[in-house]
């Protein structure tokens, strides 16, 4: 889960929370579950306190073996084994249940947060953040959150472990306490350096395979385009080295992680000759009995395993930290679309107002600059123009999924800041070029913008678009499985459940980025027919690709590095030879039934 993390740049919205704040928000989390935390320490001091109890009870039964009164307190010595052991696994039991049960709680909680922090994003927030990035604060980063909430229970029963065997010793004998304590730098130390040449292999292990991830999900993006130039044989090239470094690099880091081990145990081995020798000879001396040795042997086992995990619990805890910050900083994101009121205005007639409206996607580069525009209610726009003139992002505004910085954008002579968003939004059909279809059925789809639909009505608006003979066509009529992102219909088939789509919504206005796919002229001439039904009462904002379609509209606004040029109609604006030839002879002129190669150019007057 953090190679997703490594190497990952902070994205704009990133921020540090001071440690007190960073606190407060993750104890909220665990607040709701304070009687199951209680439930949990409880567990821990008690499962701490049998498993410390085990070697109490033995070495007390070598006592009773030297002593020769063994056979008198066996019993009780395999019975108090028994019990310790038995409740040590019960306490144990409930401890980590309850714990997995709180840290799946809160998970699923901080989760439900994140991801209902994503839908509530603008638009822009998705522009300019990586889908893959938004994936991994929602899944990787609330796991490496769980992960701190686990270790830190781990962390105060292995303290609160260590604690009761430290007493336990000392009361034994001050002096082979000591000794055993002196093992504990050696095992720190070991453990910290461990630490260090464990991150660092385990980060190179997380980079390379991030790397092979990134090969292969290009490959996959583009294998098509890879195919068709028979590439195939290139891409895997590409792919050997890549994966081969991975493997060289995951296997160092099984290396270092498997020599760990050995290395601490070699410590306790020496640490456990030591004890034997002195210990051994202090027993033969009589200054200490069977059973005090025996509980210094076990002594040094209980002690240095959490002190390796208590070692190593450090970078996981920073891991899941930082995890927990960049969670908190998605889910508190500042909006950038941010409404003054929530005004109610009913169903809106439509009319658009951009008054001296300046917008740039970066405030330092406007795109629009002091923007006036009226667009009357019921009037069918289209929007003409070059690449990159301003087009969408007209649109974009009006769908309000970006802010502008200043001017005034009125609907209905309302403030467009000032509407009730959710309702507003409701009002707009917006089609994009390349219509989303989701998985299920050409109904399910049509159904999309409400749910409560009947079948009729879904029926109903699928037959009003180009009369309903593309539904014949469908392998189960509207039953039809449309597949992954609609892949199982055709270009102008999906085009066409996104007008049917938009009849079930009926929006008060439409934005319609016209597809620039050509599709036979059966599908071009119902989609047409579509339109014609879609639009009808409704104001439209076209960005045209079709020339039926600007044949058709009531004006056409011909826009320029985000200014208009040149607006009217089409016959009234070819006449006129200016700006919109331009664009007819570039973009629609080879469109027009009659066309011939190097024909059908609109003389276009000199420009002042
Ligand atoms: N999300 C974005 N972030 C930054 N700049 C953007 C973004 N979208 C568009 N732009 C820029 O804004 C300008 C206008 O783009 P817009 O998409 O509105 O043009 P368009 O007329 O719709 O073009 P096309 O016909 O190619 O879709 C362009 O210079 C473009 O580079």
């Amino acid at each position: 889960m953090g190679f997703i993390m490594d190497g990952l740049d902070a994205e704009d919205y990133d921020r540090t929370y001071g440690d007190r704040e960073l606190l407060r928000r993750i104890l909220s989390y665990f607040r709701p579950k304070l009687g199951a935390m209680v439930l949990v320490a409880v567990m821990i001091v008690l499962s701490s306190a049998s498993q410390a109890a085990m070697p109490l009870v033995a070495s007390w039964g070598l006592d009773e073996i030297q002593n020769g009164t063994i056979a008198e307190t066996g019993w009780r010595l395999t019975l108090g084994l028994l019990l310790a052991g038995a409740l040590g696994w019960g306490f144990n039991f409930v401890r980590q249940w309850q714990s997995s049960r709180i840290t799946g709680d809160v998970v699923l909680r901080l989760r439900e947060d994140a991801f209902d922090a994503v839908l509530q994003r603008d638009l822009s927030f998705y522009d300019e953040t990586p889908s893959g990035r938004i994936v991994s604060r929602v899944t990787s980063d609330t796991d490496d959150f769980a992960t701190v909430s686990t270790l830190t229970m781990d962390l105060i029963s292995q303290v609160l472990m260590v604690g009761l065997v430290t007493v336990l010793l000392f009361m034994r004998s001050v002096e082979l306490a000591l000794l055993t304590l002196l093992v504990v730098p050696v095992v720190v130390g070991i453990a910290l350096l461990f630490r260090r040449i464990a991150r660092t292999s385990t980060r190179r292990a997380q980079r390379s395979l991030s790397r092979v991830n990134a090969n292969l999900q290009e490959t996959m993006g583009g294998i098509a385009v890879a195919k068709n130039f028979r590439q195939e044989r290139q891409v895997y090239d590409e792919f050997r080295p890549i994966n081969q470094q991975s493997y060289k690099v995951t296997l160092g880091q099984g290396f270092v992680f498997s020599s760990i081990f050995p290395v601490l145990f070699l410590v306790a081995g020496l640490a456990t000759v030591a004890l034997t020798q002195l210990g051994g000879t202090a027993v033969l001396g009589g200054r200490l009995s069977a059973g005090d040795w025996y509980l210094f042997l076990q002594g040094v086992a209980l002690f240095w395993f959490p002190l390796t995990s208590i070692a190593a619990f450090w970078s996981q805890f920073q891991q899941g930290l930082s995890a927990s910050e960049r969670v908190f900083a998605l889910i508190d994101a500042p909006p950038r679309v941010v409404q003054s009121d929530a005004r109610d205005v009913g169903r809106v007639a439509g009319r658009i107002e951009f008054e001296r409206v300046t917008f740039g996607y970066d405030p330092d580069a406007p795109v629009l600059r002091d923007f006036d525009l009226v667009i009357e209610a019921g009037e069918t726009v289209a929007l003409v123009g070059h690449t990159g003139a301003g087009k969408s992002t007209l649109s974009k505004l009006i769908t309000r999924f970006y802010e502008f910085q200043e001017g005034r954008l009125l609907i209905d002579g309302h403030d467009i800041r000032t509407l009730e968003l959710g309702a507003y939004r409701r009002q707009i059909g917006a089609v994009p070029q390349a219509p989303f279809l989701f998985s299920g059925t050409v109904a399910d789809n049509i159904r999309y913008p409400r749910a409560e639909a009947t079948d009729e009505e879904v029926l109903a608006a699928a037959t009003a678009v180009g009369g309903g003979d593309w539904i014949e066509a469908l392998p189960h009529g509207l039953a039809t499985d449309v597949g992954e992102h609609g892949r199982a219909l055709s270009m102008g088939q999906r085009q066409l459940v996104a007008l049917a789509r938009l009849l079930v919504q009926d929006p008060a206005i439409v934005v319609l980025d016209e597809a620039t796919a050509s599709v036979d002229p059966l599908t071009e001439a119902q989609i047409q027919e579509g339109l014609d039904v879609v639009l009808a009462g409704r104001t439209s904002i076209v960005i045209a690709h079709r020339l039926s379609t600007i044949e058709h509209v009531d004006r056409i606004i011909v826009l320029d590095h985000g200014r208009i040029v040149e607006e009217g109609d089409h016959a009234t604006l070819l006449a006129r030879g200016g700006r919109y030839c331009e664009v007819y002879n570039t973009y629609f002129r080879h469109q027009s039934p009659h066309y011939r190669a190097g024909t059908g150019f609109v003389p276009v007057a000199a420009q002042g």
